[in-house]
């Protein structure tokens, strides 16, 4: 089996190199290629059906796709083939996702989302459990860090005055701007989002998208630029904060580009018109 590869020199993150998903006779994605390029916003869009889920799923290993490769460099710089590991293991190699539906633990407090995400280098900072326990110096380090890095996550999408409050009663713009906070406490490489903006008035929309775009460069907080991956059905949001546009329609790649580039496809028009006539 051939290795996962992001051609040497190249400045991507992620490469999805001709990947394929059928459900019984159905081919949802049919040899989808694209790249995320490092600190860049990458949209997917297309019309309904057109298998933008389905693909996002085979990167964070909902499912594993029928034919072709997913490479991500990870945070440390080497490589891991996503379509052979099983969801938990993508997480861990760097990719964090949201969901289309909110996911957050509804009766635990805002603080208490964002530290419960950075299980892991707690886990390690105490032999799994027993340096807890115990007391362990390591312990109380890496428990200050995790608190540490919840309360920059909660100022810089402003619900740090709120951090004692419970996720579930938090205003619906600021539970997706939480549970974006959430997938950035485990450092991730790459952050998947899912229709972010959906459901989301004016004003929280423009709120997301400066999230984003501080993500992108580094700005939200201290952490290093992470690159952005999303499906949105909001084209105001998508054309003004990504830096790459693929189209799907219909399981396939119909074009990629800038957005400027891709507004304007005839391609891209069609499949949207096609999607209206049907409607
Ligand atoms: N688990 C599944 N089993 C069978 N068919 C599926 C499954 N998941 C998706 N599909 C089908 O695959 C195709 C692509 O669906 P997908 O959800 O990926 O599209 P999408 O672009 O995300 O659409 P939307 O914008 O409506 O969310 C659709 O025809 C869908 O019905």
């Amino acid at each position: 089996m051939s290795e996962a590869a992001i051609p040497s020199g190249s400045g991507a993150i992620l490469d999805v190199d001709g990947i394929s998903m059928r459900f019984g006779g159905l081919l949802a994605v049919d040899t989808v290629s694209f790249a995320v390029q490092r600190g860049s916003i990458t949209a997917l869009i297309g019309p309904n059906g057109a298998g933008k889920t389905t693909v996002f799923n085979c990167i964070t290993g909902f499912y594993r796709p029928t034919s072709g490769r997913i490479a991500l460099r990870r945070v440390d710089g080497s490589l891991a083939a996503l379509e052979r590991l099983k969801d938990h293991r993508i997480a861990r190699a760097g990719v964090a996702r949201t969901f289309q539906n909110i996911r957050l633990f509804a009766g635990m407090t805002a603080l208490e989302n964002l530290l419960v995400a950075q299980h892991l280098p707690l886990q390690r900072a105490t032999g799994f459990g027993i340096g807890a326990m115990l007391g362990l110096s390591r312990y109380k380090a890496a428990e200050a860090e995790a608190i540490e890095r919840a309360a920059s996550w909660l100022r810089a999408i402003n619900l740090l005055d709120r951090a004692d409050d419970a996720a579930g009663e938090l205003p619906y713009g600021a539970q997706r701007r939480l549970e974006i906070a959430r997938a950035m406490c485990t450092g991730p490489a790459l952050l998947c989002l899912d229709e972010p903006a959906a459901g989301l008035n004016p004003r929280e929309s423009e709120e997301l998208a400066r999230l984003l775009t501080t993500i992108r460069d580094g700005t939200a907080t201290s952490s290093a630029p992470t690159s952005v991956l999303l499906i949105e059905h909001d084209m105001g949001i998508v054309m003004r904060i990504s830096d790459h546009v693929v189209v799907l329609d219909h399981g396939r790649k119909i074009a990629e580009g800038p957005p400027d580039l891709v507004r304007n496809d005839r391609h891209v028009i069609a499949a949207y018109l096609g999607e209206d006539e049907e409607a």
